[in-house]
């Protein structure tokens, strides 16, 4: 191809008007519904060892004076009867309603299905398991709950739409709170034609086929205000789970918040409690201090206001003991020692040894001008922050260190340094006799 042919220039620019176009509806694809639903699928693996597959998938039901038992897809069912017990299934399910001006309403023009309630039938089916909550969590989690980064899928119903003319046209799902995010639908391994599930949001759609396919199970997950519809199914039957999509508190933001936890199984509560016990143990109380383990962005403001949920591992279940013993616990930055060879009188710690200078609250470094005659001291003063002496639990760990003050020192040569600090656990430690009375309003003895 030539460089500077004629007709070779009118195609280029053709080419980059379509570009610049293309681009454009991208971006606003991008900008407006970059993200509207999401979906995939498991592959069933009859002996299962791996996660990226999810094992046969078994409903058991409750029948007229019976549990009944099926194992999807059929194939892998061992029972000669599973065609019937399939045709049970389908006997045993209610007709499926839909809300209308807050009414449960059944109109089979518009919803020809029918449901098993989740109290009616349980499954091994577990949308967790098969790593799909997850991919919600990371994919589809709405930034306006920027707050919440868990995903809590709750079970709602076990739907059959059936050949023929099964349906459900187009709805928008009812949010059962205002955590409720959205929708997923888990398609069971069970051939089936036509059934499609449409998906629409702000002129845009995407159709989610799983027509033929029972050798995985497949998924779809919508924004609660998306229009969706079941188109007909034409033969087989189409059995859905469905559940509802709340976001909730989730990893790395449980810290202080876990109700799932409890500090009194934690090994540490004893030894804390046998320590505090102890009233040989800071008879006068004092601070007891651990530095965190992990790196958290302590300096800086929005990070500052993550903790203490994001505290992790020995960070966080040191803070829940202590806290569950009734401790007052401060999260706050240690400066690291600096030394000033300027003032003559070398590291400043050999001056206040044993004390630590505690910064009085986390959050965006702070800024100091110090001149040249000024002592390390002087620049101190301009930090807010107290001398404390700590019992340390344990050293700082060094590659925690973050940036905590900056101080511009002016003379002949400006120069810019810094004050690095360590993020600490620090539990105030009541006196003896005070901790037995708070032992008595917590509810646990001291002896
Ligand atoms: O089963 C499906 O594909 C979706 C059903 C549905 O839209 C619903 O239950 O609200
Ligand atoms: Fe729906």
């Amino acid at each position: 191809m030539s460089d500077n042919g004629d007709s070779d220039t009118s195609s280029t620019s053709v080419d980059n008007n379509l570009t610049v176009q293309i681009a454009r509806a991208l971006a606003s694809f991008l900008s407006k519904s970059a993200i509207f639903a999401c979906g995939g699928a498991v592959p069933i693996q009859d002996r299962k060892d791996d996660e990226t597959s999810a094992a046969p998938v078994t409903i058991r039901w409750d029948s007229s004076r019976s549990i009944k038992k099926l194992t999807l897809p059929l194939s892998l069912d061992r029972n000669a009867d599973r065609d019937a017990r399939l045709a049970a299934l389908v006997r045993d399910t209610q007709p499926a309603g839909f809300g209308l001006k807050g009414k449960d309403v059944v109109d089979e023009s518009y919803r020809k299905a029918s449901k098993l309630d989740p109290t009616g039938f349980s499954t091994n089916f577990c949308p967790y398991e098969a790593g799909i909550v997850d991919a919600i969590a990371q994919a589809l989690l709405p930034t306006r709950t920027a707050k919440y980064h868990g995903v809590r899928a709750e079970l709602y119903k076990l739907n059959v739409y059936r050949a023929p003319s099964g349906l459900f046209k187009a709805h928008v799902d009812t949010p059962r709170s205002t955590l409720q995010f959205g929708s997923l639908v888990v398609c069971l391994p069970c051939a089936h034609e036509g059934g499609q599930l449409v998906v629409r949001h702000d002129g845009h759609s995407r159709t989610f086929d799983w027509t033929g396919s029972s050798d995985s199970v497949q998924w779809a997950a919508f924004f609660s205000d998306c229009e969706h519809e079941v188109l007909e199914v034409t033969s087989g039957y189409r059995l859905t789970l469905t559940y509802n999509l709340y976001a909730c508190t989730g990893l790395g933001q449980l810290g202080g918040n876990c109700t799932a936890l409890e500090s009194q199984q934690l090994p540490l509560y004893e030894e804390v409690k046998n320590a505090l016990a102890n009233p040989q143990f800071m008879p006068d109380g004092g601070t007891l201090g651990q530095y965190c383990r992990h790196a958290y962005a302590h300096t800086t403001k929005a990070g500052a206001d993550t903790l203490p949920q994001v505290l992790k591992g020995s960070d966080m279940v040191a803070h829940e003991v202590f806290s569950a013993l009734g401790v007052d616990i401060r999260i706050r930055p240690v400066l690291d020692h600096i030394t000033n060879q300027d003032d003559g009188c070398g590291p400043l710690d050999k001056k206040f040894h044993k004390r630590d200078h505690v910064g009085m609250g986390l959050g965006d470094p702070v800024a100091v001008d110090s001149y040249e005659q000024d002592s390390i001291e002087d620049v101190y003063a301009e930090y807010p922050h107290s001398w404390e002496a700590v019992t340390w639990l344990n050293g700082p760990r060094h590659n925690t260190s973050s940036v905590e003050f900056a101080y511009l020192r002016y003379g002949n040569e400006a120069s810019i340094e810094f004050g690095y600090s360590y993020c600490a656990l620090l539990f105030n430690v009541l006196s003896y006799a005070k901790r037995v009375e708070v032992a008595k309003a917590e509810g646990y003895t001291l002896e």
